[in-house]
Order: structure tokens, then sequence, then C-alpha cells
């Protein structure tokens, strides 16, 4: 043991006997020895263990590593003799009131049995420690009553010139966990904190310690309520970017080269590493970190140990854990041999967070932008009292979203979104709070019978949802007999205005079978927030330090050869990979020239899917003269005389952030609607929104705006759409073939490439990082390839 460690070593309290068995467990040599002494093997069918080793040296009785009537396999490197099980097991015994105290613990507390193999390595194993001395690197084995924490294994030096011992190889065998039959679990884990209301050994923690049972602090109190939720509660649907902490997803059943025939340690392992996460947003976290805080006894622990670079890495590809602005520690940076070039196209959020995530791991990374500005459909502008996000602006659930944990660690402005909404009609009436209830209600209901049709139905047999909604609510009326007044018709137009905005298109073209298509995958919780200096904050931070072009359209993209060629409009680049991130409407509009042409499938998706319009109208005024009418809201519903109208300005955001007499109403125009302002002039379209305004307050002079903006997304030609849509026909698998990449060479990110969160700048940004992962395995590989 070296001298600035004060770790105990392999020399416990034992007895006589035990002592000397116990500088043999270090002896590797010992355990598959054949000397002469008489022995037993252990009976469990592939046990290589050929003279096991009793590791509970409980009695001075205790075989060691003698002969014993039955030997109790743990594990195929961990056994306890029959000596020691009477020691403990038979009431006459000195170990029985131990047992039987442990016992009673575990049962009032735990949810499994309290059975004796539990309780010998819950109790007894040794504990296994790494080296931390940078030649050394060696596990070594302690006493079972050494004191184990986070401290000795961020300390531990042996000093020790010794091999190390063979058993260690054992659990490095991924499938360790099949052949275990009672495996230890973790003590002093900090997601008891998070998982109060578990039973610790559900959730892979010992019963045995105290500070996994309990009420303890809420650990997420340090941050804004509500940002981040590692865990979804017991039976509640779960959120994303979270999990079920005593549940395997469907997803990790698929995670290659992980040890999952352990459900309950790898639910431990994950969850630790999501508490940790949780704990401390604003630091990337490490294998170092982790192992630390991972404490338990046995092999199992090396086993966990191996398994964390893996599970590490699916979580932080998928977004769930090291969002946002952190270092990246240098130990996972690539290889400085990868010379490879990647080309990302388009300087939007998808382009960007994969420009940052590949030049933040060390790879030769360039953007080129066709606009003169980065951001894309994040478009800021200051040109009013308060920032207005010409595109987005809003982020929808800031439970773990990365964008909100990117403002968090940037100490970006948010403002959460109220949720209520006065109504009022053409004529200025507020709608009768009891009739807006009521046709709320009828308005989920007729999409929750929607929802009951389609579950029968085949992709042949969709229709529009507009159509599908009016056949099921006649059929209410006719049925229910109830009637439906004027304004009841009406407020229900709002709603389904208001489900064109999120579609982003006429309902007339959006698919009843599958238009909300990503609610079957966990979306975000929490509150509605506005950015309020905007997202192109985000994109700032996102753009720092990375190679980027503007003014540099993209016009062809020659894959044919091992060298991509990219063609602008000012010159030819080269690169290894290349990957697009241009709006769908342009992939539809062929502006690239793709040499090959793309394949069939990746062509069908570029058809099929959705490019959704949404224009934005900005209006500021002198004085928030809405504030009579509205209360502390934060919006308020237009509910439109007529059908056609329902898609316009229907919804006003009132976004003022500043505490000036000026504010801002923000509103949209989608679906029909479009077609009432096409052919008008900026100052007609805010001309019919003052009108719209003027009827909504009748009672008040609405004074003309002092500036205002108009956006024309549609007419972009770096954009030419708002967001994605899923129309008549169509399911979500389009979007896996939007993101899959063409030979290795040619990927895919953005809006329109991720299925689970479409048409967001949250969707856009994970879909740059999953891109560049993607990007990064395949340089790896290609290397790894080459050396072999
Ligand atoms: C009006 C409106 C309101 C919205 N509101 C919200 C909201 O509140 N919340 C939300 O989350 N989302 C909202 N969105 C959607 C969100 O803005 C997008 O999903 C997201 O910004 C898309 O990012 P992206 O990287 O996929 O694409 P983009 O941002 O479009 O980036 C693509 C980039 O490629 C560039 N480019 C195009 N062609 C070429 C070429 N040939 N060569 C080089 N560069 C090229 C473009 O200039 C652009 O910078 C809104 C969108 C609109 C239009």
């Amino acid at each position: 043991m070296a001298a600035d460690n004060s770790a105990p070593t392999t020399e416990g309290k034992r007895s006589a006997r035990g002592k000397k068995r116990s500088s043999k467990l270090l002896d590797d040599k010992e355990d598959y020895d054949d000397s002469k002494r008489p022995r037993r093997a252990c009976e469990r069918s592939q046990c290589p263990a050929k003279v096991p080793i009793c590791f509970a040296g409980a009695t001075d009785r205790c075989a060691g590593s003698s002969w014993t009537s039955r030997w109790y396999h743990i594990s195929p490197g961990e056994h306890f003799c029959n000596e020691c099980f009477d020691h403990y097991y038979r009431a006459h015994k000195d170990g029985y009131t131990i047992f039987s105290d442990w016992k009673r613990i575990w049962s009032t507390h735990g949810k499994n049995e309290p059975k004796l193999m539990l309780f010998f390595a819950d109790q007894m194993l040794p504990y296994w420690v790494q080296c931390t001395a940078k030649d050394c690197k060696k596990w070594r084995q302690l006493s079972k009553d050494a004191k184990f924490d986070t401290e000795l294994v961020q300390r531990f030096k042996c000093g020790m010139s010794s091999s190390g011992v063979k058993r260690v190889d054992l659990p490095m065998n991924r499938r360790w966990y099949s052949q275990v039959t009672s495996a230890p679990y973790l003590w002093n884990s900090p997601s008891a904190t998070f998982l109060t209301g578990y039973y610790p050994d559900g959730v892979g923690l010992s019963v045995s310690d105290p500070s996994n049972r309990g009420a303890q602090e809420d650990p997420l109190a340090k941050y804004p309520k509500g940002l981040i939720q590692p865990f979804t509660n017991d039976g509640e649907s779960r959120s994303a970017l979270s999990f079920h902490p005593d549940f395997i997803e469907t997803e990790e059943n698929y995670l290659p080269h992980l040890s999952l025939d352990n459900p309950t340690l790898y639910l431990a392992l994950r969850n630790l590493i999501m508490s940790l996460w949780a704990d401390n947003i604003k630091e990337w976290l490490t294998v170092e970190k982790c192992s630390y805080n991972l404490l338990c006894r046995g092999l199992t622990r090396i086993r966990m140990v191996e398994d964390l670079p893996l599970l590490l890495q699916y979580l932080t590809c998928n977004g769930f854990i090291n969002s946002g602005l952190l270092t990246i520690p240098s130990s996972l940076h690539i290889s400085s041999d990868i010379q490879k070039d990647v080309i990302i196209i388009g300087g939007g959020i998808s382009g960007l967070s994969a420009a940052r995530y590949l030049h933040d791991m060390g790879v030769k990374v360039k953007v080129l932008e066709g606009r003169d500005r980065l951001g894309g459909r994040i478009h800021d502008t200051h040109q009013l009292v308060d920032c207005v996000g010409q595109g987005a602006q809003l982020l929808i659930g800031q439970t773990n979203n990365p964008i909100s944990i990117i403002a968090y660690q940037a100490g970006l402005g948010t403002k959460v979104i109220k949720e209520h909404c006065n109504l009022m009609d053409h004529r200025g009436k507020l709608v009768d709070p009891l009739v807006d209830r009521r046709i709320d209600f009828h308005f989920n209901a007729m999409l929750d019978v929607i929802a009951e049709w389609r579950q029968t139905k085949e992709l042949s047999h969709d229709i529009n949802l507009l159509d599908k909604f009016f056949e099921m609510h006649e059929q209410f009326k006719e049925e229910s007999q109830l009637p439906f007044t004027e304004e009841e018709e009406q407020v229900l137009q709002f709603h389904l205005g208001n489900l064109e905005y999120a579609c982003g298109a006429s309902l007339s073209k959006v698919s009843a079978l599958n238009w909300d298509h990503n609610e079957s995958l966990p979306q975000f919780s929490g509150d509605a927030v506005l950015m309020k200096d905007g997202y192109s904050q985000v994109v700032k931070r996102m753009s720092e330090n990375i190679d980027l072009c503007l003014n540099t359209q993209v016009l062809g993209i020659d894959y044919s050869d091992d060298v991509i060629t990219v063609k602008t409009t000012d010159k030819t680049y080269t690169a290894h990979k290349v990957l697009v991130t241009v709006p769908l409407a342009l992939l539809k509009k062929q502006t690239i020239q793709f040499t090959p042409p793309l394949p069939e499938k990746k062509l069908q998706a570029i058809t099929s899917l959705g490019a959704g319009s949404l224009e934005k109208v900005a209006l500021q005024f002198n004085k928030k003269f809405w504030k009579s009418k509205t209360d502390e809201d934060d919006f308020f519903g237009h509910v439109p005389a007529e059908e056609k109208q329902r898609g316009l300005f229907n919804v006003f955001y009132d976004i003022s952030t500043s505490t000036s007499d000026s504010g801002i109403l923000v509103t949209n125009v989608s679906g029909e609607a479009l077609n009432l302002i096409k052919d008008k002039t900026d100052k007609e379209v805010v001309n019919l929104c003052l009108y719209t305004l003027k009827s909504l307050f009748p009672a008040q002079t609405i004074p003309d705006p002092v500036n205002y903006l108009v956006t024309h997304w549609d007419s972009d030609p770096f954009a030419g759409m708002a967001y994605s849509y899923m129309p008549v026909g169509s399911d979500g698998s389009l979007y896996d073939d939007m993101a899959k990449d063409v030979n290795d060479k040619v990927y895919f990110a953005g809006e329109a490439t991720n299925k689970q969160f479409p048409q967001s700048v949250t969707g856009a940004y994970l879909s740059g990082l999953r891109e560049a992962n993607k990007i990064i395995l395949s340089l790896t590989s290609e290397i790894t390839q080459v050396d072999t």
C-alpha cells in the first residue's frame, strides 16, 4: 500500500485462519491450483472454479480453499463454503443474529426476499478497486470490512508490483451476469435521493444502506422549476429524455455490447449516471466520476465499471446527458491520425450542433452557409422594442430539453408562458368560459375518437384530418342530438386553426392516421417558454470557434469518389464526409444536384414528407392596449367569423419582456388562410391584422403600430417552408428514411429528419448530434479497419 493512501489493505479483521487465507486470495494461482489437498469443484454448470475459495471467512471452521460438503456459487469467481453458510443459517450459531437483523431490515424496506445468498452478496463479498497509478491500473481486492467509499476509489494506489489476479478477467466478459446467482447492490449511490419513492433493491440499491432509504432533500431544488427530471414517476407515461427508474425501455434492449443479463444492476448503473448528470448539468459527466460513485461489493463492480463507457456514450449521443455547451474531455477526442474533412451544408441549428460536436471531438469541420447570416429558420430581429423571433421563438416542454439546458448553462433568459388564454370572437365578445371548456373538451374528444378509429386502419385507408374530424363531429351531433350554437362551431374552428398552426399545414392535407405520429414516442414535458433574447443567442454560442463560410451556396455534391466534391457559387471544396442540413422544401426543389442521384428511397421520402408553411406578423404598439381584456395572460385567441379565416391571426402572443409601456404582439397565419395574404404587401397584411385587432377590442382606439414585421419564409430561397408535416398517406418512417446516410458519405440532419421531435429547434439540434456521432463512429471504424 502506498504511503499516501490510508485505504485498508487486504488485511482485514479476521480469525487467524481467515487472515492466512486473505493473503492467498490475492494469489490467483491458488484459485485453480492442482494441489494435493482434498478439494471440491463448484458444481454449478459452466462454473470454471475447480478449487473455489470461500470469500466469507466467517468462522474458524471456514473451508478456505479446501474441501467443503458444498460450495455456494455467487459468481464464477465468488463462492462461499458450507461451513460459513451454516454459521449464519443455523439458529444456534453465532452468525444467526447478524443474519436475522439484516433480514429484518431488508424485509421491512426492501422488495426482494432476503435470502442468505443475498446476505452474503450484500455483506460478505470483498471490495474491488482499481489502482489509480498511471502505470498500474490493476484491479485489487480489499477485505470485506474495508471502509470503501468514493474518496478511497478516487485515491487508491496499491503500491504493488504483482500482475494482479486472474479472477478479474472473469467479469470482463459481458455475459458475466448470466452466471451470477445473487449480485450485490449499490451503496451510497447518488441516485438514492432521486428514487425515494422506490424500493431500493427494485432499482439496484442496497437496502442495508440507510442512505438508500427514506426521504431526502430534493436534489433538483437548485434548478429552475421543471428544468430537469431524470426519471419519470411511476404510473406516468415516459417524458422525453427521462427513464422509468425500475424499467428497461425498449430501445435499451437493443444496446449492443452492454450486459443486460442482470436487469436490476443495469438499472442501477443507468440510474446512477442519470442522477449524477442531473446533479450537475454544467459539467461533462465522465467515466471516472461515475466509477468513483459506483460502490458495491464483489467482482460485479468490475463488470459495472466496464459497462460505463458504452452506456455513457449511448446516453450522451441520444441527448440524455452531457447536453449543451460543455467541454468534452480530451480523453474522448478522436485520434489526430484521423485527418478527414467533414463539410456541413447549412448553418442552421442542426448544422451548427453537428459542427460544434465534431469540432470539439477533434474533427476538421467546415460549415458552408448560403446566407449572409447563421441560424436559418432561427432569425431574431431587435428592430422592435424587444427581441422578436421571425422563425422559432417558443420552446414547448422545457423539462430535460437540451435547448433549455443550454439556456441555463449560458444564463440566457427564458419566460414561462402562462397556459391560460381568453378567447374573443370577431365582435370582441369574450367567449363564455363554460362554452370554451365544453368545446375544448369536445375537440379533444373528437381527436380521441379518431385515434380509436385509426387503430385498425392501414395506410391505404388514410384520409385527411379535416374531413375525418367533421365526419366524427357530425356523427356525434346526430347520435347525441346535442345542439351546437354558431358560437360553439366558431370556437371549434378556432381549435382547428390552432392545430393547423401546430401542423404547419391545412388539415385538408394532413394525415388523419399519422398527423401526431411522434406522440407514440416520449415527448418533452414541462412548461412552454419564450426565449426572451431569442434562439439566436443559442446559435451564437454553438458557432463559436467553428470554421464558417457565409454567402456560400452549395449547388452540387459529387459523392461518386472516395473524396467528395462540393460545388458552391464561389468555389469547389473537397471532403470525406458531407452533412446536408438544408430544409426539406429545398431538397424537393433539388436546389442541390447530387451525383450520383440520391437513392430511390431517399427521393421518395423527400417527395412524400410535407413541407409546411407558416408566416408571422409582429406589431409594436406604444401602449399595451390589450391588457384591459387579457389580464396577465401571455396570449389571447381570436375566434374566426368564418371557416376560411381560422388560420388568420388566430392567436396573439404578447411577447413583451421589457418593462417599458411599449408592447409587442406576435401572431401567425397558417393553413388555407395563407391564401388570404399571399398577394398582399406587408403594409396590407398589417392593416388586415389591425382590422382584426379592432374587431377584438371594439371599445378601444387601436393605435397604429410604431413598428412591424411580416415574414416570408415560403418565398425565402434558403428556407421555402416553415416545418415538416405528415401528409395524407404517409407515416413516421419517412423521417427515418430522411435521416439515413447515403453510402456512409452523405449524411442528413435537420428538423425533417427527426422522427421523435420533428418541426422544432430541439429536434433539429438533436438530429445534428445524431449525425455527428454517426460520422465519428464511421471515421473511427475506418481507421480501425485500416489498422487491422
Ligand atoms: C415561422 C416559424 C416559426 C417557428 N416556430 C418555432 C418555435 O416556436 N419553436 C420551435 O422549436 N421551432 C419553431 N420553428 C421551427 C424551427 O425554426 C426549425 O425546426 C429549425 O430552426 C430548423 O433548423 P434546421 O437546422 O433543420 O434548418 P434551417 O434552420 O433551415 O437551417 C438550414 C440552413 O441551410 C442553409 N441553406 C439552405 N440551402 C443551402 C445551400 N444550398 N447551401 C448552403 N446553405 C444552404 C439555410 O440558409 C439555413 O441556414 C418555426 C419555424 C418557422 C419558419
